[in-house]
């Protein structure tokens, strides 16, 4: 395998090769709290990926690899949730990319390299929050190991064959890059995962590291295929700005049951894409909606906009294409259409339309048109934090 980190390691250090064989090389692995959906989980790997390249760049521990997750049973997907298989980071992303940004490896490719194919992680360290974040009235870095009843919570993300030695608990408050601190605990270890990732936090947020790793977060190329095909052949747009179209993320499901103080009913959406279209956008009159929501209340809102005389465009995969693609990659797909639009209307705090706003900021939007939410019918609405890019 090509070394894409030549640039960052010494090359006379022999675990600086990027071989999942090399016996001297250490694994990190980690899991996400199990519910957490799929754009949370791209937040936690930048924290992970942004540490490791972190520790790279400075020449140390250029013998650890980040092991990515398999995605597995994710609560929201429908259609594969109880019978699916762990689906490599390939199924999604451009694993390459990934690696010219941090030194990450697949879990296959690591199963793989093993005779027995059993993995066997020396430590897991099980994360978990304080009680009182803010003791004392401040909240400060801190960790400490937990003995009251410990257990890992999860199933290694659907690999029967994955076991762990010992298991610690951890309260953990603080930036990501003090997991080493845990690490240097039992130095020997050769494998080390971390339960509930998500409890760390991103050491430099919104930096230009942050965003390199965010670009290099690219999509699997045959999403990206049939995102462009669709976008050329329906809104009618080959550039990578597209003025065609405007394009809403209309979170449903349980955004309307736990958040229906922050999001719109059917009518109240309606007129509030009415509204942008009359106030930003007059030519238009095509608009793509991504979305969660039942078929029929999908059809209702799509039904009462093109009474108003839009032309009103959703993804539906063909048989194969959902079997190909899975629920993960057609959510892609809805998010790659409604990044290239003239104007994006988002979810108040859906991480699913953050990452579409990121990729808008990358492509190099107006903020303008990329920062924008739909208001519940209560009209109290906040404009969504501008999170732009540093190149
Ligand atoms: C309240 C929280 O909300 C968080 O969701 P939120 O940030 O929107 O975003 P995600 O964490 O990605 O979870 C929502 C999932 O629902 C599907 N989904 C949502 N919108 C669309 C869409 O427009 N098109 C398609 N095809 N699929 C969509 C998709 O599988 C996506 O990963 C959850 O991660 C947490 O578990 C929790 O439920």
């Amino acid at each position: 395998e090509q070394d894409l980190f030549e640039g960052t390691c010494d090359a006379a250090v022999k675990s600086c090769q990027n071989d999942p064989q090399n016996h001297d090389t250490k694994f990190l692995f980690y899991d996400v709290n199990p519910p957490e959906g799929f754009n949370l989980r791209r937040d936690v790997y930048m924290r992970f990926a942004v540490m490791m390249s972190e520790t790279h760049k400075k020449g140390k521990k250029l013998d650890w690899r980040l092991v990515l997750p398999p995605w597995y049973r994710l609560y929201h997907w429908r259609s594969q949730r109880m019978i699916g298989q762990p689906l490599p980071w390939s199924t999604f992303f451009d694993v390459n990319s990934l690696k010219s940004f941090a030194p990450v490896v697949e879990l296959n490719e690591i199963l793989t390299n093993e005779t027995s194919n059993t993995l066997e992680i020396d430590t897991v360290y099980v994360l978990q929050n304080y009680d009182d974040p803010f003791e004392g009235g401040i909240f400060a870095d801190k960790w400490q190991v937990n003995k009251d009843n410990c257990r890992y919570d999860g199933d290694f993300w659907g690999h029967a064959n994955v076991k762990a030695k010992e298991i610690v608990c951890v309260r953990f408050q603080g930036q990501i890059s003090r997991l080493w601190e845990l690490i240097s605990l039992h130095p020997s270890d050769k494998n080390v995962m971390f339960a509930h990732g998500e409890i760390a936090l991103h050491d430099s947020y919104g930096t230009k590291n942050y965003w390199d790793c965010r670009k290099s977060m690219k999509f699997n190329e045959n999403l990206v295929k049939t995102a462009e095909y669709y976008i050329e052949n329906n809104l009618n747009c080959t550039e990578k700005l597209c003025k065609s179209y405007m394009a809403v993320h209309w979170r449903r499901q349980d955004f309307t049951r736990s958040r229906h103080n922050d999001v719109p009913s059917l009518h109240g959406t309606i007129d509030q894409i009415d509204h942008a279209v009359r106030m930003h956008l007059r030519k238009i009159k095509k608009i793509f909606i991504a979305s969660d929501a039942p078929t029929s209340e999908l059809n209702l809102l799509i039904h009462e906009l093109e009474y108003l005389k839009y032309e009103v465009f959703h993804f539906t995969p063909s048989k194969t294409e959902l079997e190909l693609f899975k629920d993960g990659g057609v959510a892609i797909i809805d998010q790659i259409i409604c990044s290239h639009a003239a104007y994006f209307i988002g979810t108040h705090e859906s991480t699913y339309s953050f990452r579409i706003q990121e990729e808008r900021e990358i492509l190099g939007f107006d903020s303008d048109t990329t920062f924008n939410r739909l208001c519940p019918d209560s009209g109290v609405c906040e404009k969504p934090s501008r999170w732009t890019v540093i190149h």
